[in-house]
């Protein structure tokens, strides 16, 4: 077991994605007030430590640590909480409740797709918990199936959205400056694919194409390579597979349409999804039927979605603070008000905020300064990185890890391959934008009891991009050769370092001469002979010797002089053989 900050242990991992692993891990001890869910020791919980690369961008660190009220206040029934972020060195994790079941796409591999009125109910929780957090001005941005978990309790299935925030995170300005996209082909919305300004209408797209997986076992577009998918997404109108009740594809349709004003509020597409559900049922009243096939009517768009900051066109989109657009920021208990159009991330002075980055008092900034901003209010040149401040604080926080002795047979790191380091970012070449793949290509594997028309197979993936091909390595694998660090530079400040220099090598044992440093051809070949003539003489001479065979033959003679007969006898015969060939060749030509 591993520890990740002083208070969790992390057991065995759950599963791997593109943004990092999420790990079984233990509560070692109760977490500080700057947790969301302070928890109790041998609680379990999930953790997903992000990846080296996206741990090691400042960019990324910043928004994390700037986004953890964020994350941390987001609860709703249908949303996975989180209870607590660590920053550790080199190590960003996500602390979760723990979800017992299947993802969605794990699910629906297993066991094919749902029932159209399953799909709909399923799919109106989603929608809830997309409303909660709409109102809230988060946008996931990465809805797709293996990011709904089933919490399977009481014979109840109940889904579970996850993976809020890590969108955000992958997408600073550190990774767009590589093109990077964030975003699965399959479920990418039309906008986000060309680069427009996105808004929360990008979840609703999100959410039909989940839809249409739900009831069909497959994305409407997919197959081919990323960019053919996302073209499809932009140009192709889906088709109705014929198992798909009318009322349901009119909520579909609407939800996949390219206009992101034309999709319904998140709001609705849970009311009308529940009202299809509940006329296309077999035990359906007329009037419920009626109200089904009316659904449209019902899928008001949002008239104020959600922006999604940072994006060209969205609100806020320079300003690197701004975190929740401005109606979210009213709206939000915990985030704080600024009339600049900036939303602080932290509450004013004085407030107890259980998820403050930094300490109540003795901010960087100085005597004066604000000690709850995230950024100083003026960047002074020798001033520390802003970056710096907040590693300092949340390592502060965050007690360091204590060394301990681990049974390498016990650790579940040590079993795992060793990554390449990846190239640095700035000698990336330039290239169009590459879309994250999902899952390796799979097969659904369809049970019987669905009744579905034989399945294509899985959305033919391009092999995903070479970042992913290679085995990962949990950022935390150095840790034990890690030196404490008492500050950690930020890049854009630090002098670049000279490598260490290498330690000479030591000179090399001269090989061993092989014997037969001439390579003639059989020569193996020959030694083997010589070899089992050898045996077979040997070993002769033991039977001759010390059986009673001599007796037997009754020649009298010792193995050597017996053997010299026996030679002598072959080579005579061998003799004799040729002279009878001789004359029976020259007899026959004489006449
Ligand atoms: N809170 C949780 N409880 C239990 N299992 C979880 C939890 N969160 C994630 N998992 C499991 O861990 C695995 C990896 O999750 P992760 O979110 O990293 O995958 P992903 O959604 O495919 O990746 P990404 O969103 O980074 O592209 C999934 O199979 C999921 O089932």
């Amino acid at each position: 077991m591993r520890p990740v900050g002083s208070k969790y242990l992390l057991e065995e991992p759950l599963g791997r994605g593109a943004t990092g692993t999420v790990w079984r891990a233990r509560q070692r001890e109760t977490a500080g007030a700057e947790a969301a869910v302070a928890g109790q020791p041998g609680e379990t919980v999930a953790i997903k430590v992000l990846k080296e690369e996206l741990a090691q961008d400042a960019d990324i660190v910043m928004r994390f640590l700037r986004e953890r009220s964020v994350l941390l206040r987001l609860t709703h029934p249908n949303i996975v909480r989180t209870r607590d972020l660590v920053v550790e060195g080199d190590l960003l994790a996500l602390v979760m409740d723990l979800i017992d079941g299947p993802d969605l796409h794990k699910y629906i591999r297993q066991n094919g797709p749902f029932t159209p009125v399953a799909a709909s109910l399923l799919t109106a929780q989603i929608a809830d918990a997309l409303a909660a957090s709409h109102a809230d001005g988060v946008v996931h941005r990465d809805l797709k199936p293996a990011n709904v978990l089933l919490d399977e309790r009481g014979g109840q299935m109940k889904p579970m959205l996850t993976d809020f925030g890590i969108a955000r995170l992958a997408d600073s300005p550190g990774l767009t400056r590589t093109h990077e996209f964030v975003g699965t082909p399959a479920y990418v919305a039309p906008e986000s694919a060309e680069g427009r300004p996105q808004t929360s209408a990008v979840d609703i797209y999100g959410a039909g194409i989940l839809l249409y997986e739900l009831v069909t076992g497959r994305p409407p577009f997919a197959g081919g390579t990323a960019l053919e998918v996302l073209h499809r997404h932009l140009s192709e109108d889906p088709q109705r597979p014929p198992n798909v009740p009318e009322p349901l594809w009119i909520v579909i349709e609407r939800c996949l349409r390219k206009e992101p004003n034309e999709r319904p509020s998140a709001e609705n597409l849970a009311r009308g999804l529940r009202v299809v559900a509940s006329g296309i049922g077999v035990h359906s009243a007329p009037s419920e039927v009626e109200a089904a096939l009316g659904v449209g009517a019902l899928l008001a768009p949002d008239p104020s979605p959600a922006p999604v900051p940072e994006t060209p066109g969205a609100g806020g989109a320079a300003d690197p603070t701004q975190v929740l657009p401005s109606r979210a920021a009213a709206a939000s208990p915990m985030g704080a008000y600024d009339p600049n159009g900036m939303t602080s991330v932290l509450p004013p002075v004085g407030a107890a905020d259980a998820t403050s980055v930094l300490p109540a008092t003795g901010g960087p900034g100085g005597p004066g300064a604000d000690p709850t901003s995230v950024m100083p209010p003026v960047q002074q040149p020798d001033a520390p990185h802003p970056w710096q401040s907040q590693m300092r604080a949340a390592r502060d926080r965050n007690e360091q890890t204590q060394m301990q002795y681990l049974d390498p047979s016990e650790d579940p790191l040590r079993r795992r391959p060793q990554r390449q380091a990846p190239p640095p970012p700035q000698q990336r070449p330039q290239q169009p934008p590459q879309y994250r793949q999902g899952p390796p290509p799979q097969q659904y594997q369809q049970q019987p009891q669905y009744q579905q028309p034989p399945q294509q197979p899985y959305y033919q993936q391009q092999p995903p991009p070479q970042q992913y091909q290679q085995p990962q390595q949990a950022p935390y694998q150095q840790q034990p050769q890690r030196q404490p660090q008492p500050q950690r530079q930020a890049p854009q400040q630090q002098p670049p370092q000279a490598p260490p220099p290498r330690a000479p090598r030591e000179p090399r044992e001269p090989r061993p001469r092989s014997a037969n440093p001439v390579k003639i051809p059989g020569l193996g070949c020959l030694k083997g002979c010589l070899v089992m003539i050898l045996l077979f003489v040997v070993a002769g001479w033991l039977v001759w010797e010390l059986t009673p065979l001599q007796e037997w033959v009754g020649t009298g003679k010792g193995w050597w002089d017996q053997l010299w007969t026996w030679g002598s006898d072959i080579v005579d015969w061998v003799t004799a053989l040729g002279d009878t060939a001789g004359s029976s060749g020259s007899g026959g030509g004489t006449p």
